[in-house]
């Protein structure tokens, strides 16, 4: 499988009028899985688009293996997408939506055969080569997708939320597969998510973005634990990092803090005093939602049971080196 690097220099995109993306320099290094993040409508979508070749780069250059590829066509950049709605044909079989691409590209029936037997292997899904695609679960339709694109042999694989229309558990085991597939194929993977379990689990390097501009890059538990910013401490993390404000920010000389629910902890003495609204118990966990006044509403994660009612007073601590502070302008202070 080859490996290729993907560099984006002052990548812009408008439609019409508007600014969608405002100018992104990126380097993806051979081999790498990336993944792009961010809220709805930040533009994560249009950039793998424009990698693709589906869109049209406004200004900036793309470049893939070392080659300008920005007037290149979508066929000849070497890519291969797979979308979240797994756009196979409905008319042909598994194997003649996995073959098709290479057909078109004149590729000898042999060596068509040979790649076809060979992903369908990798993605178990050779029973199901004389099937249509109405014939298979969603999970199968998303693996002949797959297969579609590892038939072709890409420089690059580009993902465009390709596990959201799974359910809660395939989704899991889809994600392991990916990540165990690109471990095998050792290909360059670029991949569009807003589920930042999927961001954190696959990733070697995600890219958070923020409306249209890069916020911060970065490895998953790096952004975990040193975000730059109030947005990515926000946005990774789940349930939510915690934002206090006011006098209990100011005293740590800090426009807001931020604390993690999960260090957090059940404390009579803890600074952070209030009535217990609601308590989820998942057995192994617990997230308490607190209403703590002033400083707003508060989740916590313990491990283990909470044995305390709604409506209970509950006071938390933590560990002051927990403590994230961000300036009035939501930059970190570090
Ligand atoms: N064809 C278009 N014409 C005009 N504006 C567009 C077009 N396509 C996308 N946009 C705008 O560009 C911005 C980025 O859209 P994009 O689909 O890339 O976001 P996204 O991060 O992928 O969002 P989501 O997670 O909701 O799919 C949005 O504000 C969107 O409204």
């Amino acid at each position: 499988m080859s490996q290729s690097d993907v560099r984006l220099r002052g990548i812009k995109k408008q439609y019409g009028k508007l600014d969608v993306i405002h100018g992104i320099d990126l380097d993806i290094e051979p081999g790498e899985f990336v993944v792009f993040v961010g809220p709805s409508g930040c533009g994560k979508t249009t950039l793998l688009r424009m990698i693709a070749g589906l869109e049209e780069i406004s200004s900036g250059d793309l470049s893939i293996s070392g080659e300008r590829v920005n007037d290149l066509p979508s066929s000849q950049r070497g890519v291969a997408m797979v979308f979240q709605s797994y756009a196979l044909y409905p008319h042909k079989t598994v194997y003649d939506n996995m073959a098709f691409g290479l057909k078109i590209a004149k590729v000898p029936k042999p060596e068509i055969d040979r790649r076809v037997k060979e992903a369908s292997a990798v993605l178990q899904i050779t029973e199901y080569l004389d099937r249509l695609p109405k014939a298979l679960s969603g999970g199968q339709r998303q693996r002949v997708a797959i297969g579609r694109a590892i038939v072709r042999d890409p420089k690059v694989f580009l993902f465009d939320e390709p596990l959201s229309n799974l359910d809660a558990a395939l989704r899991t085991k889809m994600r392991v597969e990916l990540k165990t597939l690109h471990r095998r194929l050792g290909a360059t993977m670029i991949y569009v998510t807003h589920d930042q379990i999927e961001a954190m689990t696959l990733a070697d390097k995600i890219v958070v973005l923020n409306k249209g501009r890069v916020e911060q890059v970065g490895r998953p538990l790096d952004l975990y634990t040193s975000p730059a910013s109030l947005f990515v401490a926000g946005f990774i993390g789940s349930p939510q990092m915690n934002f206090i404000t006011g006098e209990f920010a100011s005293r740590s000389a800090a426009s807001t803090v931020g604390l993690r629910p999960e260090h957090l902890k059940v404390d009579a003495n803890g600074p952070i005093v209030g009535t217990l609204k609601h308590s989820e118990q998942l057995g192994n966990e617990t997230f308490a939602y607190v209403d703590a006044g002033v400083l707003g509403e508060i989740t916590a994660r313990m491990d283990g049971t909470l044995m305390l009612a709604p409506g209970s007073a509950i006071a938390l601590g933590f560990d002051p080196e927990h403590l994230y502070r961000f300036d009035s302008a939501g930059k970190r202070i570090s």
